[in-house]
């Protein structure tokens, strides 16, 4: 049986201000804490001192979405490591499919982040995810497969093993579509298989895979009943405070 402890994580994107952002904190204090489940909010950078300082004393942990792979530079805009972990935030998205698809991120970039990510004591959430014409074309498993080596190339077992994946379908993304709960556990098996040959079965094992693509309360439950899939990466469901804490309550 999986010792893996199953992990929540709202992506709120481009949304919510400081304000808004400690008043869903002060929402869901102490409903969307359930005792084996963790619970992440990925939030944007402007929002992240005070969501840090608002979970004090909670179990929610706080996660950025980007993260630049150097600690400092002339990168305009950009935001490092270092920087996040003076703030304080535990966890960070690294290849989200928005990044990649707007933000010309490549394996190589998601790579040299996940380096970054971890030189700095932050544990990423690394996406991975075909588009639909991939799909279509019978290429789901290659590019996930591609983008998961990629993405780990360099990285210790024990790196690995505390790593979080999130196996995103574009085109579940924000659609309304969703991978059936079999379809989803049919990737993400295989996802770990492939950690298991990079790595070793005690990596693959501990390694938490969690599906991503407009996942809802009303279907946390079924992904959460498949043996692979470790928890959710959700992003329109977990803006709203009920939502969320339905979520997180549902991946028991
Ligand atoms: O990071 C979250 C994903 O992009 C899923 O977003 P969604 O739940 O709005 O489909």
């Amino acid at each position: 049986m999986s010792t893996r402890k199953p992990i929540i994580a709202g992506n709120w994107k481009m949304f919510k201000t400081i304000s808004e952002a400690k008043q869903f904190v002060e929402a869901v204090k102490g409903e969307a804490e359930v005792d084996g489940v963790e619970s992440v909010i990925c939030a944007p950078y402007t929002t992240l001192p005070a969501l840090v300082e608002a979970v004090q004393g909670t179990s929610i942990a706080i996660g950025a979405q980007n993260v630049h792979f150097e600690d400092n530079g002339a990168y305009t805009g950009e935001i490092s490591g270092l920087m996040l972990k003076e703030i304080g935030v535990k966890y960070v998205i690294i290849g989200h499919s928005e990044r990649r698809a707007y933000f010309a991120e490549t394996d190589e970039i998601v790579n040299k982040k996940m380096h970054a990510a971890f030189k700095h004591n932050l544990l990423p959430i690394v996406c991975v995810g075909e588009k639909l014409e991939e799909r279509d074309a019978g290429q789901t498993k290659d590019v996930c497969k591609t983008q998961t080596v990629g993405a780990l190339a360099g990285l210790t077992a024990a790196q690995v093993a505390e790593t979080v994946i999130a196996y995103e379908p574009i085109w579940a993304i924000g659609t309304g579509k969703s991978s059936t709960a079999a379809d989803a556990q049919d990737v993400i098996g295989y996802i770990r298989s492939i950690v298991a040959e990079l790595y070793d079965q005690t990596t693959a094992d501990a390694v938490r895979i969690q599906y991503g693509g407009s996942v809802k309360p009303e279907t946390v439950v079924e992904y959460m009943g498949q043996t692979d899939i470790d928890g959710a990466l959700v992003g329109g469901a977990s803006l709203e405070p009920a939502s969320y804490i339905a979520l997180v309550r549902g991946a028991k």
